[in-house]
């Protein structure tokens, strides 16, 4: 195949679009400017680059019918495994519908990729296939993970396994749903405001955003590169230190690893946390959404950890209340330039391009733009206007602040080996009827993650722990560490498991 040569109508109005004065003449010599530049495209349909090549052969499982799927949180079922042995030897793994499983459709909760099938396997799935882990699935999620509850997946809500009329979470609503519910003990979610927390904290599992850059994304569909995350939801805290044991790490594909720095996380289980000191987020807890109810039962975990030698005291940050902003300029314009004008791809890194997906998601959005979720149409809206109108200054501007952000975490975090606060400041909230109007329908979905985005900005590590219910709903408890130390947020979590049983109150 050949790229055409435009037109020269084609080269006068895309230099119309920057406001280019052309005469007739330029016109015609810009048209054969193209050529040279235009020969190497030729050649590049003619290369074959590498593939993540899947590492064993499978077949492409199913999606199960409504009573297979109570709560809607699977969206494909699999069977997947290699033989091979290691530390997720006889466990079962979900995977969030954002991560590419070779031969298994994947949609990503939207339909814009209804009826893609992948080639490649993501990283964290060959790493997971490498150490004996069974592939049990993908996990439903919201469409392309842009809600922190669990109305917009396209192949329907998916309901919180402790009270089917709540929302399970978002966006990794499936994963969390299949581990609460005792499908699976282990899943992988991805975290870009919330998406992994949130639906921990409200479904009632161990859920731990690593640190930005300590797991690789590569054959995942992204938001945004300076905010994407992958990351463990679990059963246990000994599941969750076994799966990131296993998915963290360089990977030659991921620029944001090249500085990955891991830990002993399964030593991490056996070294008590007494002696650590914990600092409690002050702003964390004062929302005007807060629920009374909430903070205390975080304030209740604080205190039994006090008397199993965890000191704690209070401490102020006040950039917590600007980093939700810092977060908004930051993914906004973010997600409109990768996750959607970018195609799901982007530009300007090193990396692997799943080309295949990209094209997926470019086809969707030429026929079927109209079905997306009002999340997805707010965020291409959004962006759009603020690049457009405002010429990116405030995601640049967002970016720098990033710096301020991140420090004043660092500073409270000189003094503590991590900061604690409710999770989300509220108990899952109820699905939104079918014909709920517009506005509840966004509401809801972006109401939830004052406590949560800061830290994908940040990129600091945040590990959401179960720590009672509240109305029957659970409640979850976040620790934040020091960039690249999971392993202390695990000693803690560890801690808070063993203080009591969270699941009967
Ligand atoms: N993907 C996310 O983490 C997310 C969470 C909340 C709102 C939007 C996006």
């Amino acid at each position: 195949m050949a790229v055409r040569l435009p037109t020269l109508e084609q080269i006068e109005g895309l230099g119309a679009d920057f406001g280019l004065v052309l005469t007739t003449d330029e016109i015609a010599a810009f048209q054969q400017a193209f050529k040279g530049p235009l020969t190497s495209y030729g050649r590049l349909d003619e290369l074959v680059p590498p593939t993540l090549a899947p590492v064993a052969p499978r077949s492409p499982g199913y999606r199960p019918v409504a009573s297979e799927n109570p709560y809607g949180a699977w969206y494909w079922k699999t069977n997947i495994r290699t033989g091979a042995e290691g530390v997720l030897n006889g466990k079962k793994i979900a995977i969030k519908d954002n991560i590419c499983v070779a031969g298994v459709p994947m949609m990503n909760g939207s339909a814009l990729l209804e009826g893609y099938v992948p080639e490649l396997d993501a990283t964290v799935v060959t790493r997971i296939l490498d150490a004996g882990g069974t592939i049990a699935g993908k996990a439903a999620c919201e469409d392309l993970c842009f809600s922190g509850a669990s109305h917009t997946c396209a192949g329907g809500v998916i309901r919180n396994p402790h009270n089917p009329a709540h929302s399970a979470g978002g966006s990794s609503g499936g994963s969390a749903a299949l581990v609460a519910s005792g499908e699976v003990p282990m899943a992988l979610g991805g975290d870009q405001g919330g998406s992994i927390r949130t639906p921990s904290s409200w479904c009632g599992v161990y859920g731990l955003k690593p640190t930005w850059g300590l797991v690789p994304t590569t054959g995942s569909m992204p938001i945004s590169y300076s905010v994407d995350h992958c990351g463990p939801m679990c059963a246990s805290v000994e599941d969750v230190a076994r799966l990131l044991t296993v998915i963290a790490g360089h990977d030659g594909w991921d620029t944001r690893t090249i500085a990955a720095r891991t830990g002993d996380y399964m030593a991490a289980l056996g070294n008590p946390a007494k002696g650590l000191r914990i600092g409690v987020l002050r702003e964390g807890f004062g929302h005007p959404e807060s629920d009374p109810a909430v903070n205390e039962k975080v304030q209740q975990t604080i205190a039994a950890l006090g008397k199993a030698g965890i000191a704690s005291e209070d401490v102020s940050v006040p950039w917590h209340l600007d980093g939700p902003h810092v977060w908004s300029g930051v993914i906004l314009e973010g997600a409109a330039e990768m996750m959607l004008k970018g195609y799901g791809v982007g530009n300007n890194v090193q990396g692997y391009y799943p080309v295949s997906m990209q094209e997926a998601l470019a086809r969707g959005m030429g026929t079927r733009i109209n079905d997306v979720s009002p999340t997805v149409k707010l965020v291409l809206m959004l962006g759009e206007y603020m690049h457009r109108y405002y010429h990116g200054r405030y995601h640049s501007k967002a970016q720098n602040l990033r710096l301020l952000l991140r420090r004043a975490y660092d500073d409270a975090l000189q003094k503590f080996d991590a900061l604690v606060m409710p999770t989300i400041p509220f108990t899952a909230t109820p699905i939104p009827p079918p014909d709920a109007p517009l506005n509840t329908v966004i509401d809801v979905a972006l109401n939830m993650q004052a406590n949560t985005c800061s830290f994908d900005v940040s990129g600091h590590p945040a590990f959401t722990v179960p720590c009672g219910r509240v109305n029957g709903l659970p409640v979850g408890l976040m620790l934040v560490g020091r960039h690249f130390e999971e392993a202390t947020l695990i000693r803690l979590a560890r801690a808070i498991e063993a203080a009591g049983d969270w699941k009967s109150n």
